[in-house]
């Protein structure tokens, strides 16, 4: 069965359920904070509280795949049936695994991710367009065919990024201006939002000097620990801020392993994003 257009499936899930994603970022801190073991058995409780916590209200899930691979192929395992459970729960999840390689390699990157078929299928995958844009282009492919949509990093929310970033071409514009817009290119036409987003952090200040109108999903992690607050982002994302999901991971994950207390720390930050989206 073909999937729905990953962007006419995430613009729904953030009008219903408000425009939140919330990360599983199973650090080895959370897991001592929640009284859980540095090992497997203690990565799969963490990974299911937050799906059973969370994956009926918010928008997206974030697993982040560094925190799995950790473990090696057993931390593989959890994180696949992490995958599954939260899109079997009603969430759509973006596996943060942020690949980007040579063409002809990027295409396994996207069978191992965007193929309907495969154990990691996952609805959305960040990736690195710094090997060029052009290099994304299996990924591309496969992800128009499977339903899936791309989060491409564009303006990082770590101040270590601009110094890629922010580089000058000869023709004057950045290169993250520069993946913005090869990003609105590749979503002319898609309506009501197209399936390939940016990643665009929350605590970069005032980015007007920025076209964000890509027609796309801008996944906004730095909200939370990383210091940024949902009141920044009518400040940081102008106009283009209906279309941003902000991403919080330990900011909600600090609040565990009480299932109560990480719904509400949701909701806290549902409602926070809601009103500062709508204010705009
Ligand atoms: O520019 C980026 C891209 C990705 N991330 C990821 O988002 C979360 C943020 O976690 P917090 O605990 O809310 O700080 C994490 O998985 C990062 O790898 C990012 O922070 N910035």
């Amino acid at each position: 069965m073909t999937l729905e257009p990953f962007g006419g499936r995430l613009r729904r899930a953030m009008d219903e359920r408000g425009p939140l994603c919330v990360g599983i970022d199973p650090h080895a801190s959370l897991l001592a904070e929640w009284g859980l073991n540095d090992d497997v058995a203690g990565l799969e409780r963490f990974s299911r509280t937050v799906v059973e916590a969370t994956a009926d209200r918010v928008a997206l899930l974030k697993p982040q795949s560094a925190f799995f691979e950790r473990f090696g192929s057993r931390g593989v395992a959890v994180l696949e049936k992490t995958v599954q459970e939260a899109r079997a729960a009603g969430a759509l999840v973006v596996m943060d695994a942020k690949r980007g390689d040579i063409g002809s390699t990027m295409a396994a990157y996207a069978e191992a991710f965007l193929h309907k078929d495969a154990p990691l299928f996952s609805d959305a995958l960040t990736v690195s367009p710094y090997l060029g844009y052009g290099s994304l282009a299996p990924a591309v492919a496969l992800a128009r065919e499977s339903g899936a949509g791309l989060f491409v990093l564009a303006l990082t929310s770590n101040p270590e990024g601009g110094e890629v970033q922010h580089a000058l071409r000869a023709d004057g514009r950045n290169v993250g201006a520069t993946m913005l817009a090869h990003l609105a290119a590749e979503n002319a036409g898609e309506g009501p939002l197209g399936s390939f987003g940016a990643v665009v952090g929350a605590t970069l200040g005032d980015l007007s000097a920025y076209d964000l109108d890509v027609n796309g999903p801008l996944l906004a992690p730095g909200v939370g620990a990383q210091g940024a607050t949902p009141a920044d982002l009518p400040r940081v994302f102008g106009s283009a801020v209906r279309n941003v999901v902000p991403n919080v991971s330990r900011g909600v994950l600090r609040h565990g392993p009480d299932t109560v207390a990480l719904r509400d720390a949701v909701e806290r930050f549902a409602r926070e994003v809601r009103s500062a989206v709508t204010s705009v």
